[in-house]
């Protein structure tokens, strides 16, 4: 009998930064972006970054995508790993369909096209869009849009997910339902999550551990793993009294820098 091993995903999405700095510009121009941030993310893990405004969340999550090198220290994915990358506009092609958009990486990646429509029909399915796939974005609400982003970035079949406010232009309703819908897909495809979000109930809800960061330069002040078991309620009193806590210690960052 023949076995076929296959290596679980979970294996694959680690994310490990040593002392990594950022600074932009030179000279009297630089601007000290992060500072000395080392954060071990285990396969699997869901982490939310927390921080002031400026503090260097999204440079730390472009740092990890490869969209920009650190000055200083190191940033280690296992070998291959791509992590996909989502924002808070959704970014979509205006002109192709919600199956066009979602399509986009696999052709880039060269399947043939029998396999991207199966692809691109269980990708839909997976974000609850599979009757919406011929519409295009203006046809769509903002939680729709995202829902065809977060099908867009699964198709690249990475381990790692970076979302960097992904929710954050949405009502308080669609971001709950899509919370929920997040929470889903993560366990079920044991994605790594770097997830950068201002509302400190979002992270409590989500997060397996929330990491704050100090203001400019980024440093991780303080980290707390979030022990609430899942399904999580955003209003229940457990995530609430985490959340109060987060914002307690932002408030305490903020107000010693001002911002
Ligand atoms: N390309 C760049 N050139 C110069 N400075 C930059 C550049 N990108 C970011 N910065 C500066 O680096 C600092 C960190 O920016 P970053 O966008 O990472 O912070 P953030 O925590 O994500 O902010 P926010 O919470 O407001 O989205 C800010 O002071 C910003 O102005």
């Amino acid at each position: 009998m023949t076995s076929t091993t296959t290596t679980p995903r979970s294996a694959t999405g680690s994310v490990a930064l040593h002392g990594v700095t950022k600074v932009y510009g030179r000279g009297a121009n630089a601007v000290p972006a992060l500072d000395g941030v080392s954060l071990d993310v285990a396969p699997g893990e869901f982490v939310c970054l927390v921080g002031a405004s400026g503090c260097g969340k999204s440079t730390l999550l472009n740092l990890v995508a490869g969209l920009d090198r650190p000055s200083g220290g190191r940033i280690d994915l296992e070998e291959g790993v791509e992590p996909g990358l989502m924002f808070q506009e959704p970014a979509l092609f205006p002109w192709l369909t919600v199956e066009g958009n979602v399509e986009v990486p696999l052709k880039l990646r060269g399947l043939p096209r029998a396999a991207r429509r199966d692809r691109v029909a269980e990708l839909l399915g997976t974000v609850h869009l599979a009757d919406f796939g011929r519409k295009r974005p203006h046809e769509l609400s903002g939680g729709m849009r995202q829902r065809v982003a977060l099908a867009r970035t699964l198709a690249l079949d990475t381990p790692v997910l970076l979302m960097d406010e992904p929710f954050g232009a949405l009502d308080a309703m669609t971001r709950d339902i899509l919370h929920d819908e997040l929470e889903r897909i993560w366990t079920q495809r044991q994605l790594t999550v770097l997830f950068v979000t201002h509302n400190v109930r979002e992270a409590a809800r989500l997060a397996d551990r929330i990491i704050l960061l100090s203001s400019r330069p980024g440093r991780i002040i303080w980290s707390t793993p979030v022990d609430v078991p899942r399904p999580r309620r955003i209003d229940s009193p457990e995530v609430a009294a985490i959340a109060a806590e987060v914002t307690d210690r932002l408030r305490t960052e903020v107000g010693r820098h001002g911002r």
